[in-house]
C-alpha cells in the first residue's frame, strides 16, 4: 500500500461502453443492519471497542450477518472474548522500509501491548502488499522475478520489524495463495451483488501510480505531478466497482458513526470526498501479469488495492486452516482499528466500507490516519528520496530509544519533524537522565546502606504520601491516554513521574539522612522504597512504548524475564514492591548518547538544546549522591 497513496482514488476515465449496466438496483440489494458491541467499561473517552452505547454498521444479508459474527462463531473458540483486531498497512514492496513505514507499526506495536496489558485478546496484524506492474518493474530492474523480488523485500520488512521489537501476531503477503483464495471469494461476492461491470475506455495512464488521471491534473507533458514522469495513453477494458451506489450509505454511516474517521479533525475531509460525488472506479488491468487473476478471465488481473485491502481479512486465518471468508471472519473480523497514514485515508475511509457493504461483511470500527514524518519540513518519502533508514538508526540508538522519540515527540495524528540533534537531545535527558539516572542512583545507594534489600513494604512506606498520590493519579491520565491513542500524552505522564521521583529525591536527600544514621536512616530507606516503587510503575506503564527498556528496569528490581511478561495493567497498582526484595547490582538500563555528533548535513557539531540542558542538570542535581 504504497506510492499509490497520494493519488486521487477514482480513476477518471472515459467510459466508452458498458458491457453490462447495473447501478439502477444498487440500492435494494444492500441492507444495513445495526450490531450491538459489549462495554469493556474503560473510562476517559469511549473508543468503539469500549464501548456500547455506539452502534456499527454492519452490511450484511441477513443469514450472512450472524454466521459471521466472530463472538459466536464456535471456530473461534472465543465465544465471549471479542479480540482487539489491529492493523498497520501492508506495505508496499516495491522498496525497503523507512521511518515512515516503521513509524506506522512502532505505534500499532505500542497500542496493541497496551491492549494485552488491560488483559485484552489482541490479533496484531502486518505485512506486504506485493502485486502490480511496479513490482514487476521493480524485480526486472534488479534482474530477478517479481516473485524473489517480493521475498527479499518482504523479508527486509520482517527484520526490521524484529530488530524495533514489535511483536505482531499476522503477517501477510498478497502474494501467499490463501490470500489469493479470499480475495477471488471476495471479488465473486461482489460481483454476486452485482456491484461489478465490464467497462472500455482509454486514458493517460501512470505507471507509477498504478491509474488512471485526468488530463486536467497533469503536469506539462503530460508529466504525473507525484511522479514527474510522462503518463502513456493507454486503452483497455477492465471490470468496475460500482462506489457510486455506497455514496449514501457511506454519508449516513459516517453522520451516524463519526468516530469511525480519526482524529476527529479529518472527518470533515472524508465527508467531502463523499458529498462532492463518488465514482466508480476499475478495479482490473488487462496489461499487468503479476497480480491475482480476475475470476473467469484470466486475461485480467485485480487492481492492487481491491487486493492488498482485503489482506485485512486473510491475515486473520490461522495455520492449516480452509482458506474462506467464513473462516476467515471468524476469526476476529472486524478489526477494532485500521491504523494508516494520512495518505491512504480514501482508501481506508470510502473504498474499503462500500467494498465491504457489497460483499455484506461488518465495517471496521475506526479508522486512524496519523500524520507524516517529515524531514526539513517535507513529507518523508521514497519519492522525495529524503528517507530516513530506521535500521541504522536502531542499530546506533537501540529500539527503545527509536520508538520513545517518535511516539513522544510527534503528537499521535498530526505531522513531526526529524532532526538528529533533536531525537539525541530527547533520549538523553527523557530516557538516560529523569528515568535511567534515578533508578541507578537509587539502587546504588540502596546497596551502599541497605545491601540491595527493601527494609519495608512500598504499600507501608508510602502510608499517606503525596508523592505516591501523584504517582497514581499519573498512572490514570497514562491510561486514558493509552486508551485514546494519545500516545505522545501517554508518554508525558510517564515521565512527569519519573520528574516528581527525581524531584521527591532532591527534596528528601536520602544520602544526607543516611549519614546522620539512628531513625534517620530508617526514614532513608523507607524514601527510596517509595522511588524504587515509582520505578516498578514506570517500567510497566512505559512498557507498550519502551519494552526491552522496561524489562531491564524490571530486572534492575529484582524481578525476572517471566514475571515481566506475565505483569497487567492492574499491577501498576502502588503497592507492589514487599520488604525483603533483593535488587540487582546497579546498572545503567540505558546509556547516554554522546550529545556532541556531526550533524549530517551541516558538518557541525550540535550540542544539546538549553531546555534540555536545563531538564538534565536539574535531575542531575537532584539525584547528587
Ligand atoms: N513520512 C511518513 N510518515 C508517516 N508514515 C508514513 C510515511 N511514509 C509512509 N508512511 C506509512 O506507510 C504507509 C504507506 O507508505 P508509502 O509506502 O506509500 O510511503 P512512501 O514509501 O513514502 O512512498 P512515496 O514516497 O512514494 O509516496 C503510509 O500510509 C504510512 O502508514
Amino acid at each position: 500500500m504504497a506510492s499509490r497513496v497520494q493519488n486521487p482514488i477514482q480513476n477518471r476515465l472515459w467510459l466508452l461502453s458498458f458491457s453490462t449496466s447495473s447501478t439502477s438496483s444498487l440500492c435494494n440489494s444492500v441492507s444495513l443492519k445495526k450490531t450491538r458491541f459489549t462495554n469493556r467499561s474503560l473510562f476517559g473517552k469511549r473508543m468503539p471497542w469500549s464501548s456500547s452505547r455506539r452502534n456499527l454498521y454492519c452490511t450484511c444479508s441477513t443469514s450472512r450477518g450472524s454466521t459471521m459474527d466472530s463472538n459466536t462463531s464456535p471456530s473461534s473458540g472465543r465465544q465471549n472474548a471479542e479480540p482487539f483486531v489491529i492493523t498497520t498497512p501492508l506495505y508496499y514492496v516495491n522498496a525497503p522500509p523507512h521511518m515512515g513505514s516503521a513509524y506506522t507499526t512502532v505505534a500499532a506495536d505500542a497500542i496493541a501491548r497496551f491492549q494485552r496489558l488491560l488483559g485484552n485478546k489482541v490479533v496484531f496484524i502486518t505485512g506486504t502488499d506485493e502485486h502490480g506492474e511496479k513490482i514487476a518493474t521493480a524485480a526486472a530492474a534488479c534482474g530477478c522475478s517479481p516473485a524473489e523480488h517480493c521475498n527479499v523485500v518482504s523479508q527486509a520488512y520482517r527484520t526490521l520489524w524484529r530488530d524495533l521489537g514489535i511483536a505482531y501476531d499476522k503477517f501477510i503477503r498478497t502474494t501467499d495463495h490463501k490470500h489469493e483464495a479470499i480475495v477471488k471469494e471476495f471479488y465473486s461476492k461482489v460481483l454476486a451483488n452485482g456491484d461489478i461491470y465490464r467497462a472500455d475506455y482509454e486514458g493517460l495512464y501512470c505507471v507509477n501510480c498504478e491509474e488512471y488521471k485526468e488530463e486536467k491534473e497533469l503536469l506539462d507533458n503530460n508529466c504525473c505531478p507525484i511522479h514527474l514522469k510522462p503518463c502513456v495513453a493507454k486503452k483497455e477494458d477492465n471490470y468496475f466497482f460500482a462506489l457510486s451506489k455506497y455514496e449514501g450509505f457511506l454519508g449516513k454511516m459516517l453522520s451516524e458513526n463519526p468516530e469511525f474517521v480519526q482524529p476527529s479533525f479529518r472527518l470533515n475531509e472524508v465527508q467531502s470526498w463523499i458529498t462532492s460525488g463518488l465514482r466508480d472506479f476499475s478495479i482490473s488491468r488487462a496489461s499487468v501479469d503479476w497480480g491475482i487473476e480476475v475470476p473467469n478471465d484470466a486475461k485480467q488481473t485485480i487492481y492492487v488495492w481491491f487486493d492488498a485491502l482485503v489482506g485485512y481479512i486473510s491475515a486473520l486465518l490461522n495455520d492449516g486452516e480452509q482458506p474462506n471468508l467464513q473462516t476467515a471472519i471468524s476469526s476476529g473480523w472486524p478489526t477494532s482499528l485500521h491504523l494508516i497514514g494520512k495518505d491512504i485515508l480514501r482508501f481506508h475511509a470510502v473504498y474499503w466500507p462500500a467494498m465491504l457493504m457489497s460483499a455484506g461483511l461488518q465495517l471496521p470500527k475506526m479508522v486512524f490516519g496519523h500524520g507524516f514524518l517529515t524531514k526539513d519540513g517535507n513529507k518523508m518519502g521514497k519519492s522525495l528520496g529524503n528517507t530516513l533508514e530506521p535500521t541504522d538508526l536502531v542499530q546506533r540508538f537501540g529500539p527503545d530509544a527509536v520508538r520513545y522519540f517518535f511516539l513522544k515527540e510527534v503528537e499521535f495524528g498530526s505531522d513531526g519533524d526529524y532532526s538528529e540533534s533533536r531525537f539525541i537531545n530527547t533520549v538523553n535527558a527523557h530516557l538516560a537522565n529523569t528515568i535511567g539516572n534515578l533508578l541507578n542512583r537509587t539502587l546504588g545507594l540502596l546497596k551502599k546502606n541497605c545491601r540491595s534489600t527493601l527494609a519495608v513494604d512500598s504499600a507501608i512506606a508510602a502510608e499517606g504520601n503525596t508523592f505516591k498520590d501523584a504517582v497514581e493519579m499519573l498512572v490514570t491520565k497514562a491510561k486514558t491516554h493509552y486508551e485514546t491513542l494519545a500516545l505522545s500524552s501517554a508518554c508525558e505522564a510517564v515521565l512527569e513521574i519519573g520528574n516528581a521521583g527525581n524531584l521527591y529525591m532532591n527534596q528528601q536527600a536520602p544520602w544526607s539522612l543516611f549519614k546522620q544514621g539512628g531513625a534517620a536512616s530508617e526514614t532513608a530507606a523507607k524514601e527510596l522504597v517509595i522511588v524504587l516503587e515509582a520505578m516498578r510503575i514506570i517500567a510497566i506503564v512505559l512498557s507498550p512504548v519502551t519494552p526491552s527498556l522496561c524489562l531491564r528496569i524490571y530486572n534492575q528490581l529484582g524481578y525476572t524475564e517471566d514475571q515481566f511478561d506475565a505483569i497487567t495493567w492492574s499491577d501498576a497498582k502502588w503497592g507492589g514492591l514487599k520488604a525483603g526484595q533483593v535488587m540487582a547490582q546497579p546498572k545503567p538500563v540505558f546509556s547516554r548518547i554522546e550529545n556532541q555528533i556531526e550533524d549530517g548535513n551541516a558538518g557541525e557539531t550540535v550540542k544539546a538544546g538549553s531546555k534540555d540542558k536545563e531538564n538534565i542538570n536539574q535531575n542531575k542535581s537532584a539525584i547528587e549522591v
